[in-house]
């Protein structure tokens, strides 16, 4: 049974979960702790949490459940930053966008005590405090990655949590949380961000063009490319061997196309999009399309 949460990080997820706990689970209580001041502040003028510690020993206080919402590459620091108060039966869990890297760091940020990974598939390119709203986890998967040793009642009340605040929960292997994401994530926003530096570094007449007539495709890239670059810094350093393989799996790909196009064998494109075009209708059918219409493009406060 969680009755208080701490959340470590109060910036898009951190402060998100504090205002879904606060919509969809009144009863458990919250404190946060954010290392930037300057978050504290805006976390605290947004009631993003009941309560805004100054430290993360503070935060953690009493705590059923503590949250780690920071970058991945900074979740081992914050762990140990609140060890030494950490209280015995609390659960800690994360939202890391990779879970093999985040599993080992917090293993050794905090030997023996109980750690059950999360990612809620679930964002936006916004970040910061002024960015979580207390629909993003409605409808969307929330996927643990609890060692085998795992105490199956702490998945448990994970799983509930997640749950509660409007998510489906699968439970998965890290490993292969982290081959999935890599290709449905990981990659996805790799490619935004080439593009994007790809058409910023034309001429300039051509650049100015580029953004006049950036139509769909190109639109929807700079979105993706717009997203927290420390963020997305640390999943590609901390998922490097999954990215790896899928990218390397993806120029073989793109390899092949590039030589249709070359020879003109028209065939083989028309199989390719007409077998991707069926895989969208199916991700629609099954309804994992968002369908709010303004979805990570709006402010959503
Ligand atoms: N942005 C997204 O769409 C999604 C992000 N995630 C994951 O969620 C985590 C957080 O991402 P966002 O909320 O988007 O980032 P954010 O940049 O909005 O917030 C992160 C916050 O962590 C704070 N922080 C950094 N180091 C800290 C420390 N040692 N102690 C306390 N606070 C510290 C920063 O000051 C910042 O306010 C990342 O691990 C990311 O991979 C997961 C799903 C979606
Ligand atoms: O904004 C988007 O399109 C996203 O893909 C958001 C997102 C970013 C990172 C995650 O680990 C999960 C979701």
């Amino acid at each position: 049974m969680i009755r208080k949460v701490a959340i470590i990080g109060l910036g898009l997820l951190g402060g998100s979960i504090g205002l879904a706990i606060r919509e969809h689970a009144a009863g458990i209580s919250t404190a946060g702790y954010d290392s930037d001041a300057g978050v504290r502040d805006a976390a605290k003028a947004r009631g993003l949490v009941a309560n805004v510690c100054e430290t993360a020993d503070e935060a953690v206080r009493a705590a059923d459940l503590v949250i780690l919402c920071v970058p991945v590459g900074a979740m081992e620091e914050a762990a140990r930053s609140f060890a030494d108060a950490l209280p015995g039966g609390a659960i800690v869990s994360d939202v890391g966008s990779s879970k093999q890297s985040v599993g080992n760091a917090l293993a050794a940020a905090l030997p023996g005590r109980t750690i059950i990974p999360a990612h809620p598939v679930a964002g936006t390119e916004q970040s910061g405090p002024e960015a979580g709203f207390s629909s993003l986890f409605t409808n969307r998967w929330c996927i643990l990655t609890p060692g085998a040793d795992a105490d199956p009642h702490a998945v448990e009340a994970v799983s509930a949590f997640w749950t509660k605040l409007g998510a489906n929960v699968e439970i998965m292997d890290a490993e292969h949380h982290d081959l999935v994401l890599a290709v449905t994530s990981h990659i996805p926003h790799l490619i935004a961000f080439t593009i994007v530096g790809t058409a910023s570094d034309l001429e300039e007449v051509t650049r100015s063009e580029v953004i006049k007539y950036s139509a769909g495709g190109f639109r929807d890239f700079t979105r993706i490319a717009a997203s927290d670059p420390v963020m997305w810094r640390d999943v590609f350093l901390s998922n490097k061997s999954a990215v790896l393989e899928m990218l390397g799996r993806f120029s073989e790909d793109l390899t092949a196309l590039q030589r249709a196009i070359r020879s003109g064998d028209g065939d083989t494109l028309h199989d390719l999009f007409s077998r991707t075009r069926a895989i969208r209708r199916q991700v629609i059918e099954e309804g994992q399309d968002d369908d709010r219409p303004d979805f990570g493009r709006e402010d959503h406060s």
